[in-house]
């Protein structure tokens, strides 16, 4: 196992009684793509910019190939690539000054930095804009260059916080497909709360809510998870309401003036609701969600 973190505990504020960002978290990660999944304030950039060396955990221990990276952050920061979530780019920089400026920063050597970004460029498919200031890039621009710089050193942990947000469908399908070929020979993390995005690339999904770990699994192993917990029911719209109080709805169609519903739920919420397969959404919501915060998982389509 490459990354081994043991009871990783994380408090911003060190007051007594003041909340854990991170609580007590134990996790193993082998190489191929873990995905963290959870809602706002779930603790997965703190995790991330733990795993990256750049915030020091208040307790735990955390081990990349059996040494101490809290205690010698640098054994691991020679191997490893890290995007964060807020990537200010040097927006009058072209593409490949920008590459050359990080390679600089990395110590690359310059005639073996010049192949590096050569190469990242063509694979990262920005060689035709590589002499345009990042002003002028996409969003998805921007992520592909954020992802080149993280990969200047060849990293065996790549670790990338939030990296669909704001691109278009294409441009995320692209980043997917992106990821699955880099994930080949080193450890990739990436957090998101999008489902959609982590479902056919991730080799295991942990889901985190409030600082803690509640799932470690394959998609296919959560799903199995809520499997006899997935519920469809067609209501009048007068009723969504009194529903949303008492259930998790993840999904809502309109339908001939009724609302068509996929509920997750414990028990069997209606006699007229009728058992359907279950999604990896279904149970992203099941154990991130109470009562209170399943409103928002409504969607009218
Ligand atoms: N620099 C900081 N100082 C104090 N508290 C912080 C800091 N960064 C994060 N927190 C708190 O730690 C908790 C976890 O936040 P974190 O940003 O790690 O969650 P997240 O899952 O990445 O959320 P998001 O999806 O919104 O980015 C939150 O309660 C947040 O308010």
């Amino acid at each position: 196992m490459l990354l081994d973190i043991q009871s990783l505990r994380h408090q911003y504020n060190k007051s007594k009684d003041a909340k854990c960002a991170i609580n007590t978290l134990s996790l193993q990660v082998e190489p191929g793509i873990l995905a963290l999944l959870g809602p706002n304030g779930a603790g997965k950039s703190s995790l991330m910019r733990i795993l990256a060396t750049i915030t020091k955990p208040t307790q735990g221990v955390i081990l990349w190939q059996g040494q101490d990276i809290v205690k010698s952050p640098q054994l691991l920061r020679k191997e490893l690539g890290y995007l964060p979530q807020y990537f200010g780019v040097y927006e009058q920089l072209s593409g490949i000054e920008f590459l050359q400026y990080m390679a600089g920063l990395k110590g690359l050597e310059s005639s073996h930095a010049k192949s590096v970004i050569d190469d990242l460029l063509n694979k990262l498919n920005l060689t035709h804009a590589a002499h345009q200031p990042l002003k002028g890039y996409s969003g998805g621009m921007k992520q592909r260059i954020g992802i080149a710089q993280a990969l200047l050193n060849d990293p065996k942990l790549l670790i990338i916080d939030e990296p669909t947000v704001g691109l278009d469908p294409h441009e995320r399908a692209n980043f997917r497909q992106l990821l699955t070929e880099l994930a080949a020979d080193r450890c990739i993390i990436f957090s998101t709360h999008i489902v959609s995005d982590v479902e056919s690339i991730a080799d295991r999904i942990v889901i985190m809510r409030g600082g803690t770990l509640i799932q470690s699994a394959t998609a296919d192993v959560l799903q199995q998870k809520v499997a006899d917990k997935c519920w469809t029911l067609t209501v009048e719209p007068s009723e969504l309401k009194q529903i949303q109080h008492e259930y998790i709805v993840s999904h809502s169609i309109r339908k001939e003036g009724k609302l068509e519903l996929n509920l997750v739920a414990d028990h069997c919420p209606d006699s007229k609701a009728t058992v359907r397969a279950a999604s990896l959404e279904d149970a992203y919501l099941y154990f991130t969600s109470d009562q209170s915060v399943s409103h928002s998982a409504v969607r009218i389509s």
